[in-house]
């Protein structure tokens, strides 16, 4: 049977602020204020606009989120992640996430996000996605893959997760299917 892409009509992105300093690196993260996952600790973005593509959205989401402003063709792609929540397939998302250590700017509280910086080797994850622990770890250690992340019943722990490196350090053209991630089940 033949499998089907895994890019969903739900298309988001993320646009991680990055700053490498004397005292180590911190990324920007912020607490989201509404829609879903409110209440967690993420990374700013949100979906994709008609007649946006990925790198714009990420820009204005970055921008609308925490005033920031980011150069699109200054963004790094990182990992491009299947979310998959089977007890709410509706929620299924593609989202490419992005790092970015050129911006503008000081982050501001908007009724999204309120934005905090933390160290890059201090991350809340507590407070994150269960899944974030699995898939930024490995950005900030410098992998870029496509992830397939399908999270549980309860739609927050993880019950699989799998990833496969992207052969350099553009996104792949092709949207990865099941069949590609052995692994998952
Ligand atoms: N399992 C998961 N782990 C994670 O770290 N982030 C996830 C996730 N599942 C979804 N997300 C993120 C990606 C995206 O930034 C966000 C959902 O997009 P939005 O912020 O656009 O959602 P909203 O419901 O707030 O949408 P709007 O109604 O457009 O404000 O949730």
């Amino acid at each position: 049977m033949p499998h089907p892409p895994l890019g969903t009509p739900i298309r988001v992105v993320l646009c991680l602020p990055v700053v490498h300093g004397t005292d180590g690196t911190q990324i920007l993260l912020g607490l989201k204020q509404r829609g879903f996952g409110a209440g967690k600790m993420v990374a700013p973005g949100g979906k994709i606009e008609a007649g946006e593509n990925r790198e714009q959205a990420a820009v204005r989401e970055l921008f609308e989120e925490t005033a920031l402003i980011a150069d699109a063709d200054e963004l790094l792609p990182a990992a491009r992640v299947y979310f998959r929540f089977p007890a709410n397939p509706s929620a299924d998302m593609d989202c490419t996430i992005y790092l970015t250590t050129a911006f503008s700017g000081l982050p501001a509280a908007s009724s999204e996000l309120i934005p905090q910086w933390y160290p890059a080797d201090n991350l809340p994850f507590q407070r994150m996605w269960d899944d974030s622990a699995l898939w930024l770890t490995r950005i900030l250690a410098g992998e870029r893959f496509d992830a397939l992340v399908r999270l549980a019943a309860d739609n927050e722990s993880v019950n699989h997760f799998a990833t496969i490196n992207w052969p350099g350090t553009k996104i792949p053209a092709i949207d990865a299917t099941e069949a590609d991630f052995p692994d998952i089940t």
